[in-house]
């Protein structure tokens, strides 16, 4: 019976990211422990003789044009590599917020060289696959497998998967949409120019609780910046480190959304209770992350 072609592109967060500077090329090299959460959007590839796209749910209309969709980027950069790739229709359920620093169009990308990867018969360690990746952007790599790894350089360095202790959170976004390249410019770097050496070796940690004060001890670099492009990122903040038993309130990527960890997963359900009474308007999302 051959495997249905769907597959969940699940939300990415930057438990920690350090910019350890800017290359010459003006992309920065990062440091970042990346892990997946339990929510995501979904794809599903329906084999046809073309490729074309048809996206809906509650974040469809902030996509974006379908010709424009990272899932169509990268389908095209992978036929461009393999003669006579299988192809066809994908439906794409949008449900994270877009433009979000969690990496939702990177995830639905690395889906759908996914699905035609599992259509192809090819692994997705394949030299085609992973080139579509890269340039489709620079979070789809990591986004391919989606485990918890360190990710390095601009996002083309991957560590091994991990195995990190289950962590629980509640994932915030004030549904206001934040550039990736406005922050990068906020902060301000030359070309050549460092920022920070900080190794922070959070994957060594075997239990939550030791997982969990070695994120306390990294950071992520882009919160100064983005909270100056976006002060509701600031007050979201805010808002997660003020709910009961957060032990770390921290934006994921560029922002805006940020995330509170909890040590159980009821503290992380009552955490989401306590922000939505206040800002039912924004996007709260209780989850497991690993
Ligand atoms: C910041 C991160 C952290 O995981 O996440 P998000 O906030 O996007 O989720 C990523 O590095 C984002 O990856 P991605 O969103 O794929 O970036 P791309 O489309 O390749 O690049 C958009 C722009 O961001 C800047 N950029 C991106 C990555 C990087 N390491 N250095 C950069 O300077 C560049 O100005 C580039 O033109
Ligand atoms: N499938 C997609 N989902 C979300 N955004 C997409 C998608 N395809 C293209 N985009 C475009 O990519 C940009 C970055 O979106 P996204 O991946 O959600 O950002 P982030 O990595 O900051 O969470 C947006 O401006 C959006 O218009």
């Amino acid at each position: 019976m051959p495997q249905p072609l769907a597959t969940r592109a699940p939300a990415k967060i930057n438990l920690t990211l350090h910019v350890l500077g800017r290359r010459a090329d003006g992309y920065h090299d990062l440091e970042s422990l990346v892990a997946f959460a339990g929510t995501g959007d979904d794809l599903r590839l329906e084999p046809g003789t073309g490729l074309a796209l048809h996206v809906d749910g509650p974040t469809a209309p902030l996509a974006g044009s379908d010709a424009d969709n990272l899932v169509m980027k990268a389908a095209r950069l992978l036929a461009d590599r393999v003669d006579g790739l299988k192809v066809g229709t994908f439906h794409l359920t949008k449900r994270l917020p877009v433009a979000a620093g969690i990496g939702g169009g990177s995830s639905d990308a690395a889906a759908a060289l996914r699905l035609l990867a599992r259509l192809n018969g090819l692994p997705v360690s394949h030299p085609a696959v992973r080139e579509a990746a890269r340039l489709t952007g620079a979070d789809v790599p990591v986004c391919l497998e989606p485990r918890a790894r360190m990710m390095r350089g601009a996002g083309e360095e991957l560590g091994p998967a991990l195995i990190l202790p289950r962590l629980f959170g509640v994932l915030v976004n004030p549904r206001v949409p934040v550039e990736t390249p406005a922050v990068f410019k906020a902060l301000g770097l030359q070309p050549g120019q460092g920022l920070s050496v900080a190794a922070h070796p959070a994957h060594e940690a075997s239990s939550p609780d030791a997982l969990l004060t070695l994120l306390n001890k990294a950071r992520n670099d882009l919160e100064p910046p983005a909270l100056k492009v976006q002060p509701l990122i600031g007050e979201a903040l805010g808002l997660i480190a003020e709910t009961d038993c957060c032990r770390l309130a921290r934006m994921s990527g560029s922002g805006a959304t940020v995330f509170g960890l909890y040590d159980d997963c009821e503290a992380a359900a009552e955490g989401a209770r306590q922000i939505r009474s206040l800002r039912p308007h924004w996007w709260v999302k209780a989850t497991s992350l690993r």
